[in-house]
């Protein structure tokens, strides 16, 4: 199995290792298998990938689709480091408003498979970072929603203090007040 997948806090967020496979001409890595990923339960299709380049200190989030364009995300770092964050955003969850946090960075290939119905973001930590990520519905601007990044009720340990933000990010909602139908289905 060139994957090695483990449950996260929120046991529906999934960390994947995928098996590197190195010689002398440098290494080989497969980054996502629909067969290996459906066997540990990540069945979704993924339609849209997606690419970014942050500078340090940039904060992308914490963004999230309405249904029914809800987005099943699978993120990678593929240059540089980043503090990636999942917020459980369904009203009726026990673990509703807590958030987990991975480090996903070039170094260490680690892939972070986020359902729909989590909120997701993340901060950069090295000069320059490259993200690349699959999502399993397109991007729709009418469903496309946000939840400030520094929330109280969140209450998120950011490692940057004054993070750089884009004029939409910074007018974002608290999630007391973020639109979502997302229900809590217990595993
Ligand atoms: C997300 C997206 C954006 N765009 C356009 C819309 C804007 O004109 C421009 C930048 O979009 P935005 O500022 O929303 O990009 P990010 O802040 O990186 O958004 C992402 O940040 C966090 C980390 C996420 O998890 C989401 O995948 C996504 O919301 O790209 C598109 O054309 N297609 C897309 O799928």
């Amino acid at each position: 199995m060139p994957f090695n997948f483990k449950r996260l806090y929120f046991p529906e967020v999934v960390l994947i290792e995928p098996k590197i496979f190195e010689d002398n001409r440098g290494f080989f890595m497969e980054i996502y298998k629909y067969s290996d990923f459906s066997k540990f339960g990540i069945r979704e299709s993924f339609v849209q990938d997606n690419y970014s380049k942050s500078a340090k200190d940039v904060l992308r989030g914490l963004h999230y689709q309405k249904n029914p364009m809800a987005q099943g995300k699978l993120v990678r770092c593929f240059k540089g480091e980043i503090f990636d964050v999942v917020v459980d955003i369904r009203k009726d969850s026990p673990t509703y408003s807590q958030w987990i946090s991975i480090i996903l960075s070039e170094e260490n290939n680690l892939m972070l498979y986020i359902p729909p119905v989590f909120a997701h973001g993340f901060v950069v930590l090295s000069d320059y970072a490259e993200v690349v990520y699959k999502c399993s519905k397109e991007y729709s601007p009418d469903h496309e929603k946000g939840i400030i990044w520094n929330d109280p009720d969140i209450n998120i340990k950011w490692p940057v203090e004054n993070p750089i933000l884009s004029e939409k990010d910074k007018k974002r909602p608290p999630l007391k007040f973020a639109e979502n139908n997302f229900r809590y289905l217990p595993k």
